[in-house]
């Protein structure tokens, strides 16, 4: 009797949960109430007053086309604030005379964090962290030793693609390329996160694959709840659990690394490979920790959480790359070209840091396609904390979401003549033409505006400002080199040998994000003798 009893009200339980569920679904669809500053809103009836029906209409639309509402919200308002419709609200687009303003503003009146606190649920997925600990090692210790780190990061790659990507030469091997490539570049990201201890354990590497598919599937779930719900809606949500053993996970694995580590220090590293501390993001955490940070125990979860901002984020790269290059294969040659001169260049053959530079059209490629499609729509996104008012007087209200609409510059035939036209060349040949006019000499800053890795006013995919991705330069080497793997030791091809971008697989636009497409099937053969 008791037990059926028990069982009875775990239905009731079940079943209320269901319907409230669904009865605030639709409750929580209504963004909250907002205050607004005094500017204009995009893509409905009037910009000032707009109808009720057609705001939400907009909101929803955002979902799933974002990208044709800021580029038609940048083209009426460019140079002014202006906002765009999204179903949390109505968000600030913002032009870069104030970037430049609150890119050095306080960071508890324009917060970074919370801006991810909200994509990503944090409360719920755990996504986001208000350590500095990752971020001050990615912009000093990384990016110190990226000349030192680059030839593991090779030898991963080759023993990746041997077990995500093994093609023969004599068949053409159907693959469904993001996902070989998201397991390729966790092995590779982990390398670099703790040697081979990381990118050889299977259990790690799912981990840190699987705590972002999660984070996505569970933010997206929780928020169809009002937020008092949530609370209980989470405990039904399996993305959510998951998310928990993916912690375990990783404290399973990184905490005995942590220790062991511990020991050798004391002994002064006698008994390692090399009599020296590793060189790798796990160890260079280790050393710059301060305080609470210190904890075995959190630089663990920090290193999980690092893998979300570092690993789907790449993978997509190399992705949209080989869409790109399948459908315009008349580039491959001349990107091999230039590989091997890269080579020959370099006194070993390997390509060094020096001899990655020396990839000036891989790298104009790269920054092509990801003006194309990058991976977010929005970025230098932050929540104005407080009410707050910029040199000429503009006010933007407290709990304001700003952000830049990266994508629509991206398409502004002011900055980028004939923007339509995707030239894999474009900013190869703007180079090329700025050195034959002498702008070059004695100015690195205009170079290294044109390059992959820079974040300017014109190009904001990495962010901007003091929270601009600090891992961007080893990205760009490590898709760089994930690109020249393949173009050196495969052939590939859409099915059925189209090409044109007329046949590219195309993007997924949700909400803000832009992602390459997950189904997408390319074949490969093994170049003969590779
Ligand atoms: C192509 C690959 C990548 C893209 C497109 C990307 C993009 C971004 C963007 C848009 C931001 C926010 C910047 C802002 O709002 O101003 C960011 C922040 C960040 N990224 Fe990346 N990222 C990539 C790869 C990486 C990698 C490989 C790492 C680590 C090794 C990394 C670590 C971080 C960290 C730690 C932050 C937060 C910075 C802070 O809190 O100040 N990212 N990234």
């Amino acid at each position: 009797m008791e037990q059926w009893v028990q069982a009875s009200y775990t239905w009731i339980a079940v079943v209320a949960s269901i319907l409230l569920g669904s009865v605030f679904t639709a409750w929580s669809a209504i963004p909250k109430r907002q205050a607004y500053a005094d500017a204009p809103i995009a893509c409905v009836d009037d910009p000032k007053r707009p109808s009720k029906g057609v705001l939400q209409k907009a909101r929803e639309s955002f979902r799933t086309d974002a990208i044709g509402m800021l580029q038609e919200g940048y083209r009426q308002y460019k140079g002014q604030p202006w906002y765009v419709p999204s179903p949390l609200g109505e968000r600030l687009m913002i032009p870069s005379k104030y970037v430049e303003e609150l890119k050095n503003a306080p960071v508890d009146e324009v917060d970074f964090v919370a801006t991810f606190f909200e994509m990503f649920e944090g409360r719920y997925t755990t996504m986001g962290s208000r350590s500095t600990l990752h971020p001050r090692v990615a912009k000093h210790e990384l990016n110190q030793n990226m000349a030192m780190i680059l030839d593991p990061v090779m030898e991963e790659i080759k023993d990746a693609f041997d077990v995500h990507l093994p093609a023969t030469d004599a068949d053409w091997t159907p693959v469904h390329v993001h996902d070989a490539v998201v397991n390729i570049v966790a092995r590779v990201s982990s390398r670099m996160f703790g040697g081979t201890d990381l990118s050889t354990n299977k259990e790690w590497v799912d981990a840190t694959i699987n705590f972002a598919l999660d984070g996505f599937i569970g933010a997206q779930a929780i928020k169809k709840y009002p937020h008092f719900v949530r609370p209980l809606a989470a405990k039904f949500i399996p993305a959510l659990t998951k998310i928990k053993e993916h912690h375990a996970t990783a404290q399973r694995v990184i905490v005995p690394i942590l220790r062991e580590r511990e020991k050798a220090a004391k002994s002064g590293w006698s008994n390692s490979d090399t009599g020296k501390p590793p060189a790798d993001f796990l160890q260079w955490m280790v050393d710059a920790a301060v305080g609470e940070e210190t904890e075995k125990s959190f630089i663990a979860q920090i290193q999980l959480k690092l893998s979300f901002a570092a690993i789907h984020t790449s993978a997509a790269a190399p992705a949209q790359l080989l869409y790109d290059l399948c459908c315009l294969p008349q580039y491959i040659q001349e990107l091999r070209s230039e590989i091997s001169d890269a080579r020959n260049s370099s006194s070993t053959g390997d390509l060094d840091k020096r001899a990655l530079l020396k990839l000036e059209k891989l790298d104009s490629l790269m920054k092509e396609t990801q003006r194309f499609n990058p991976l977010l729509l929005i970025t230098f996104e932050r929540i104005i904390t407080k009410n707050y008012t910029l040199s000429d007087g503009f006010r933007i209200p407290a709990n304001t979401q700003i952000g830049v609409p990266t994508q629509a510059i991206s398409m502004d035939p002011e900055i980028y003549p004939n923007p339509e036209k995707f030239d894999p060349l474009r900013f190869y040949k703007i180079k090329q033409a700025m050195e034959a006019e002498g702008k070059l000499k004695n100015n690195a800053a205009a170079a290294g505006k044109l390059a992959f890795a820079s974040s300017n006013h014109e190009s904001m995919a990495f962010g901007y400002g003091r929270h601009a991705c600090p891992g961007r330069w080893f990205a760009g080497n490590e898709i760089k080199m994930i690109m020249v793997y393949l173009l050196e030791n495969y052939d590939f091809r859409l099915p059925g040998a189209k090409t044109g971008l007329e046949n590219r697989p195309p993007s997924l636009c949700y909400e803000t994000q832009y992602l390459p497409n997950p189904e997408a099937v390319i074949e490969f053969r093994r170049r003969k003798g590779n």
